[in-house]
């Protein structure tokens, strides 16, 4: 795996998260997760058993990556997003390997969290929202009719910029989704796999009874990733996760992203492109106007980049 050493610095939007909005923000672009969004509605309970038999990849080794390791996991193809008239996304084609962290950049509003909602169907639950072309998932059609949306979300989960936890207990944050899925699995142990695999058990082991709104922004937003991988997804999605923590928070969300893409494939929206050039594999920028412009290794997109474009916005001519 090629990881970038570029050294650390802070971010400069570093923030201390607020901790008790994280539940109530509804929008989609704020980072809910609302209903319907695969984490936890009421409504899962009734779609459980959505799972479309091609989403399975086989069985991951004991290592937790499967043999064709860097085949793509996710493929769009003239991928076009509208909001009512406005498009957002052009003509977008990319394969997302798995097992490794791809890197979305590029200046704002050039479509990065629509590709990235694009991909679990979050886009769905924006009313004006609509798409052409196909976006593959293990080279299924998530846009199939025979997807559901709640399962297809458990497969590919996700964690937003404002840690969002539930206000409920850190193991019921982390075994809710679980329940409602009435999932064959012994919670208990899922709970604390879950915890530990998104580095927060040790910090947590003994309140794990205690709210889930108690913990530190940095915790909340750890907390919000074992929430994601509890159900065992493949992929987890991941927009500006740490652009509300401070550098501390950010740098074990960092490490934490490094250590997932052993066993699932990370896409992650960042801002911060020395974030990007640290932890990514590969890079995919978008620029103005929802083109995907390049796609390449992190090493190549920072170093020598194909597309003068590329060039001017990575080194900071323009974004
Ligand atoms: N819910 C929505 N309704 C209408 N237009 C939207 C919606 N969400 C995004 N857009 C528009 O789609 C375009 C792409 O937005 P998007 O949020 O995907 O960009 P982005 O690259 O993630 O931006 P940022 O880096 O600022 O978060 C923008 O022009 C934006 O105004």
């Amino acid at each position: 795996m090629t990881r970038n050493d570029t050294p650390r610095t802070d971010d400069s939007d570093a923030q201390r998260t607020d901790e008790g909005a994280a539940v109530s923000e509804t929008t989609i672009g704020s980072g809910s997760a609302g209903p319907d969004s695969g984490f936890g509605s009421e409504s899962d309970a009734e779609s459980a058993p959505l799972l479309d038999e091609s989403f399975d990849v086989g069985e991951r080794s004991a290592a937790g990556t499967t043999q064709a390791e860097t085949e793509a996991v996710i493929e769009a193809r003239t991928l076009d997003v509208y909001y009512d008239d406005h498009q957002a996304l052009r003509s977008v084609d990319i394969e997302i390997p798995e097992n490794r962290v791809t890197a979305l950049i590029g200046p704002s509003g050039c479509g990065k969290s629509t590709f990235l909602r694009s991909i679990n169907r979050m886009n769905d639950l924006i009313d004006a929202a609509r798409m052409e072309g196909e976006l593959l998932f293990d080279g299924k059609n998530v846009y199939d009719e025979d997807v559901d949306p709640v399962a297809l979300r458990r497969k590919i989960g996700m964690v937003f910029q404002s840690p969002n936890p539930f206000p409920k207990s850190i193991y019921d944050n982390v075994a809710f989704g679980l329940e409602v899925q009435n999932r064959d699995v012994d919670v208990d142990e899922t709970v604390h796999s879950a915890l530990e695999r998104a580095a927060l058990l040790d910090e947590v082991e003994d309140q794990l009874d205690g709210s889930g709104l108690d913990l530190s922004g940095g915790q909340q937003q750890r907390l919000c990733i074992a929430r994601a991988i509890a159900p065992d997804p493949e992929v987890i999605l991941m927009d500006e996760p740490a652009s509300a923590l401070d550098p501390v928070a950010t740098s074990k969300i960092e490490d934490l992203i490094e250590d997932l893409s052993e066993e699932y494939t990370v896409v992650i929206v960042t801002h911060n492109m020395q974030q990007a050039a640290r932890i990514s594999d590969k890079t995919a920028v978008f620029l103005t106007g929802g083109e995907l412009v390049e796609f390449d290794d992190t090493n190549k997109i920072f170093e020598n980049p194909d597309n003068d474009r590329v060039e001017d916005y990575i080194t900071g001519k323009f974004g």
